[in-house]
C-alpha cells in the first residue's frame, strides 16, 4: 500500500552552485510512503506523517548551505568555528561556521532531484513501524511573475535562521499608485537575484586591499559565523534582514526612485512574507 501527502512542508536553504555561486532555494515537499497496513487499517496516521517527516527535515538539511563537495575548486576543512568552505568558481567565497549549518553532498553540483533522492534514502533508513520506504519529491514553486533568490542570516533568531547562509526563492509583488507594476517587479527581482543581504552592523573589518569583497561576522546561539563574498553580490540594509525590513527597505528605495506611492508584498520563500508601503 502507498500513502501520499502533498504540500507536506517546505524546505528553505542555500545551495552552492559552481556556475551561479550562492543561491537561495525554497522547495515544496511531497511524500509517498510504502508499507503494510496495521490492525487499525492504516499504514501511518496522517496526523503523525507530517510531524515525523518535518522534524527530520528541520533537524537536517533545512536552513543549511548545501555544498557539492566534488565541485571544481571547492575545499572544505575543519576550522575553529567548525567547518570552513572555500570556493573559486564562479567566484571566491569563504564561509566558516558550525558544522550543522552545512550539508555536505559528495556530488559535483546540486540538483533538486538528487536532493530529493538523498532525503528519501536518509528517511527510509529508520522508518516508522509498518513503513518500508519513504519517497520525497521536491518542487520549486511555480511562479509566472517575478521571482528572485537570496541568502542571509539573522543572528538574533532563536532557531536555524541564525545560520549565515540560508536562503529563499521568493515572489515579489509591487504596486505603484494602486496598480500592479510588473516592470518594476521584474527590474527589482533581477537586481536582487542570487544576492546576499547584509545587516550593516554585521560587516566585519577588512584589509584595505579587499575592496572587491565584503565580510560579515557574528556570534549566535549555535556558534560563530564568518562569510566573505564579492561586494557586487551584496545589498546592505541598515536593519536586520527580516522580511518585514526587506519589504520596508524595498518600498522606500522604489518610492524614492519612482516618486510614486509604492506597496511591496515581499515573500520569504513560499506563502509567507510582509507588506510595506512608502511614498
Ligand atoms: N516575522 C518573521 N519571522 C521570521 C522571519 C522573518 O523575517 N520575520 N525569518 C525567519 C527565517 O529567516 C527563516 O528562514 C524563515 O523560515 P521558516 O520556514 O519560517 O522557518 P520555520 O522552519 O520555523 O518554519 P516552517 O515553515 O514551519 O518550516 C524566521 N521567522
Amino acid at each position: 500500500m502507498t500513502l501520499f501527502v502533498n504540500h507536506l512542508t517546505h524546505i528553505d536553504a542555500s545551495v552552492w552552485s559552481p556556475t551561479h555561486g550562492l543561491m537561495g532555494a525554497s522547495w515544496h515537499v511531497d511524500a509517498e510512503l510504502d508499507g503494510e497496513l496495521g490492525p487499525d487499517g492504516m499504514l501511518f496516521d496522517f496526523g503523525e506523517v507530517k510531524p515525523w517527516i518535518k522534524a527530520r527535515l528541520d533537524s537536517g538539511l533545512d536552513h543549511t548551505l548545501l555544498v557539492p563537495t566534488q565541485a571544481p575548486g571547492l575545499q572544505v576543512f575543519d576550522c575553529a568555528e567548525g567547518l570552513c568552505l572555500r570556493t573559486q568558481l564562479p567566484y571566491h567565497m569563504e564561509l566558516r561556521g558550525p558544522r550543522q549549518s552545512f550539508t555536505l553532498l559528495p556530488w559535483s553540483d546540486i540538483t533538486v532531484a538528487d536532493v530529493a533522492a538523498h532525503l528519501s534514502t536518509e528517511l527510509s533508513r529508520r522508518p516508522p513501524a509498518q513503513v518500508e520506504t519513504i519517497r520525497l519529491r521536491l518542487r520549486e514553486e511555480e511562479i509566472e511573475t517575478a521571482a528572485y533568490s537570496y541568502s542571509h542570516g539573522l543572528k538574533h533568531h532563536a532557531g536555524n535562521c541564525q545560520r549565515i547562509a540560508h536562503g529563499h526563492r521568493s515572489r515579489l509583488h509591487i504596486w505603484r499608485d494602486g496598480r500592479r507594476a510588473p516592470e518594476l517587479e521584474r527590474q527589482w527581482a533581477q537586481a536582487l537575484d542570487a544576492s546576499y543581504l547584509i545587516h550593516e552592523e554585521d560587516l566585519a573589518p577588512q584589509a584595505d586591499e579587499c575592496r572587491e569583497t565584503l565580510s560579515v561576522a557574528y556570534s549566535a546561539d549555535q556558534g560563530r559565523f564568518h562569510l566573505t563574498l564579492p561586494r557586487e553580490r551584496c545589498h546592505l540594509l541598515a536593519t536586520p534582514t527580516t522580511i518585514e525590513h526587506i519589504a520596508a527597505w524595498l518600498a522606500d528605495k522604489i518610492a524614492r526612485e519612482t516618486h510614486g506611492r509604492i506597496r511591496v508584498q515581499a515573500f520569504e520563500g513560499i506563502d509567507k512574507g510582509a507588506i510595506a508601503e512608502s511614498s
